[in-house]
């Protein structure tokens, strides 16, 4: 039984039998992700200074302007996983393509593939805003021994073995799953030791946060509009309180602790939302749906969801189960209108 402030190294070993493959290798991999995190970690403290603030004056896939931290960030948890002799692939929000490890012995042996947002919420990091990193984990489904392909990249969320997020905020904390719960781990950076700060966590059923960029209000669908408006009534445990960080993981970090939603709809602007399935929607989803929330796209279990594109953008709708089906009744309401 997990037991509080033990050491994450602790809680991996306790663990590891619990997961059905306990070959040990996936203990290796969050064992790397804990590592890098600690690096990065340590370059986002020092976000303001000159040699880590602003653009590195090239953009990625998704047409956006990437921060140093980015770059940064995406080599380190590359170089990381690569070295560990884990991963046989890795995909990325900050590569157009995904990378192919073959290994030390390039004999392509490696049954993991992990696809990431190395630095979530990039637009605050030269504000002091807390910012994340978002990874996915599957088993590949190609046979082993040959290089990756596309196909161990676009598996749908539900056959993710792990997920989770590290948060850049007043404290750095790990939070992951491997479908046996949620659990969050502070580092004491004093010591650089991650401590389990807070087992099991859970998405309470209701909340009364809402956290939406209702600046592009104008251009939602009638759904969304309607649940804002619904949010905002002045009618039993309502209004709620609008929070919006404008950081995925942050808001619903927050969201997870004290009840609430997340909402990033299609608009005008972005007809298929913002927020990219594979690396940001699946393992946030996967975290929600093990700590008893709920995510979809207003419609569909966004872990049901078959993915055709490496970068392909979903409408999201995570957190509270009540309040997540709330939206989506609002949703269902305005089509059929
Ligand atoms: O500024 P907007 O349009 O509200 O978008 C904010 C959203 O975009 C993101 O910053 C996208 O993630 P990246 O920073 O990794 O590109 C999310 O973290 C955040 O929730
Ligand atoms: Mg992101
Ligand atoms: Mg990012």
């Amino acid at each position: 039984m997990s037991k509080k402030n033990q050491t994450l190294g602790e809680f991996i070993i306790e663990n590891q039998q619990a997961f059905p493959y306990s070959s040990g290798e996936l203990s290796r991999l969050i064992n790397s992700i804990r590592l890098a995190a600690k690096v990065v970690n340590h370059e986002v403290n020092k976000a303001g200074l000159v040699d880590i603030t602003g653009a590195v004056g090239d953009t990625n896939i998704q047409g956006e302007e990437q921060q140093k931290l980015d770059v940064y960030a995406n080599q380190k948890f590359i170089q990381t996983l690569t070295n560990r002799e884990i991963v046989c692939g890795i995909a990325s929000e900050e590569n157009d393509e995904y990378i192919t490890i073959q290994g030390h012995n390039k004999d392509h042996k490696n049954k993991y593939v992990v696809l990431m947002d190395p630095l979530d919420g990039s637009s605050n990091i030269d504000v002091n805003v807390s910012v994340g990193t978002i990874f996915s984990v599957y088993r590949r489904v190609t046979p082993i021994g040959t290089p990756v392909t596309m196909e161990d990249f676009l598996q749908p969320g539900n056959l993710q073995v792990a997920a989770g997020y590290i948060i850049y905020g007043t404290s750095t904390m790990l939070v992951y799953t491997t479908g046996h719960g949620v659990n969050g781990f502070t580092l004491n950076p004093a010591i650089g030791t991650y401590y389990l700060s807070h087992p099991n966590m859970k998405f309470s059923e209701d909340g009364n946060i809402y956290s939406v960029n209702e600046g592009n209000y104008a251009q939602f669908p009638r759904g969304v509009k309607d649940y804002i408006k619904y949010c905002q009534a002045e009618e039993d445990d309502r209004p709620y309180t609008s929070r919006y960080i404008g950081s995925l993981v942050s808001d619903i970090h927050r969201n997870m602790i004290k009840g609430g939603i997340y909402i990033y709809p299609g608009s005008s602007k972005y007809p298929d939302g913002k927020l990219r399935l594979l690396y940001e929607c699946n393992p946030m989803a996967f975290i929600a749906e093990q700590a008893g929330g709920k995510a979809s796209n207003g419609f569909k279990r966004i872990m049901d969801i078959k993915p055709t594109e490496l970068h392909e953008r979903v409408p999201f709708f995570c957190g509270s189960k009540n309040m997540v089906e709330k939206a989506e009744e609002c949703m269902r309401n305005a089509k059929e209108k």
